[in-house]
């Protein structure tokens, strides 16, 4: 199996811009290559990003306006899916994973519960219409990848971890796959032995650079958005017993299967860190350090409880894999567990979401599930996404 000119298109929880990828793949698992042929990440204009963060922070929006953010994130896509193309042959497929504006795990009523049943699905919500990306760019595309192992009982989250198995796992090495974009994933990759792919565990570890980013924006009054190589933070001192106090927090003690998202790690979660800050009076580069210990620890926590053996490598990805003291912490908290990115085992730590949105294009498109029911709590493998053909007759 072969398909070159595939497009991933992805844009995460940090809401910093569109990762778009152009890649051929050859094989289908173990046997999978996959050559990045180009990789770009398209800022959002401003004002969209403001809207959106709005909106995840959980700000009222009518109807209207939400159809409206839909399409212009449908469009900006689009924009990304053509840019990326540039200089190269036409693309064949796009995956397109949107914008997630709003995520709730299985199990939780919430508000506005209108039928009571005994066991309540998730809810997680993608904007930018895959009809409207494969009509403007007349191109196939595949969108809407989580909904179908959330109907099967799953948190339709973490999706890339089948993807992690076939291009990181090791035959004789067990590696955790670290992903650290606004919310922080992680993958359990077990050497490949027999059954190796049903013993595979994920989860969302909790809050990555979503709090450290919003703390940057506050501190700054909005002039800077992140620490750029968690130098801010470095030139602080985190407070441990503050630590120690929030990963006291639920989630941190929740089982996996477990997914997040800024619903939890967002405005009003830094807000209140912010407040215990204040009690000990740190500086702003003190709660830069002490959000950042929070992150590393929140990940070597649960790899601690929920593992059954540690990893004997760590593997990072994602914009946090360049935030340099978070990298040094975590390597200090791992303590002889050594630390890599995926860069330097051959697969862009930037871009490998995106290319895992091309991949499960690609799997949809070949009849392959792209879930793991011991990730996503899914109660079966499902196909993943929502196929917009085009006729190719415009
Ligand atoms: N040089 C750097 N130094 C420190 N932090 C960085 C650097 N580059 C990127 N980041 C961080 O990475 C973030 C973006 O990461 P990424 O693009 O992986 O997130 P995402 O795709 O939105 O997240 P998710 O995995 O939750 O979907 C930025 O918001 C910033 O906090
Ligand atoms: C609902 C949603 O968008 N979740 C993201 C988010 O960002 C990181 C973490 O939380 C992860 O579980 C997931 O994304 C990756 C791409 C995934 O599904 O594997």
């Amino acid at each position: 199996m072969q398909q070159n000119g595939v497009i991933g298109l992805m844009s995460g929880t940090s809401v910093d811009g569109i990762d778009a990828v152009l890649v051929d793949i050859i094989g289908t698992d173990l046997d999978i290559k996959v050559e990045l042929l180009a990789g770009e990440t398209y800022p959002y204009p401003t004002e969209l990003r403001s809207r959106i963060l709005g909106i995840c922070a959980g700000e009222a929006i009518s109807m209207a306006e939400l159809a409206a953010v839909d399409d212009a994130i449908a469009i900006v896509f689009a924009q990304a899916a053509q840019n990326i193309q540039i200089g190269h042959p036409p693309a064949t497929l796009i995956g397109s994973h949107g914008q997630t504006v709003f995520h709730r795990p299985p199990g939780f009523y919430g508000s506005g519960n209108i039928l009571p049943s005994p066991q309540s699905l998730g809810y997680s919500l993608q904007l930018g219409r895959g009809a409207v990306i494969a009509h403007l760019t007349d191109i196939t595309t595949v969108s809407n990848f989580r909904v179908a192992d959330i109907a099967a009982g799953g948190h339709g989250a973490p999706l890339v971890p089948r993807v992690d198995a076939f291009l990181l796992s090791h035959p004789q090495e067990s590696r955790c796959v670290q992903n650290i974009g606004g919310i922080a994933n992680v993958a359990y990759l077990p050497p490949r032995n027999h059954d190796w792919l049903s013993q595979i565990r994920s989860w969302d570890t909790g809050p990555g650079n979503s709090l450290l980013d919003l703390a940057v924006q506050h501190f700054t009054n909005g002039a800077k958005s992140y620490d750029e190589n968690g130098s801010w933070a470095a030139s602080g001192t985190p407070c441990h017993t503050l630590v120690e106090e929030w990963l006291n927090q639920d989630y941190f003690h929740l089982p996996p299967p477990k997914s997040t998202g800024r619903e939890l790690f967002g405005v009003s979660y830094l807000h209140d860190c912010l407040e215990d800050a204040q009690i000990y009076q740190l500086s702003p580069a003190d709660v830069l350090a002490t959000l950042t210990e929070l992150t590393a620890a929140s990940i070597v926590h649960s790899y601690h409880t929920y593992l059954r053996k540690m990893p004997e490598r760590v593997l990072l990805c994602g914009g946090g894999s360049q935030n340099l003291y978070l990298k040094h912490r975590l390597e200090s908290l791992l303590a002889v567990v050594p630390v890599l990115t995926t860069d330097e085992v051959g697969l862009s730590a930037t871009f490998k979401e995106a290319i895992a949105f091309a991949i499960l294009a690609y799997w949809r498109q070949l009849g392959i599930p792209g879930n793991l029911p011991t990730a996503t709590g899914g109660n079966q493998e499902m196909l993943l996404g929502e196929v917009h053909q085009v006729t190719g007759n415009k």
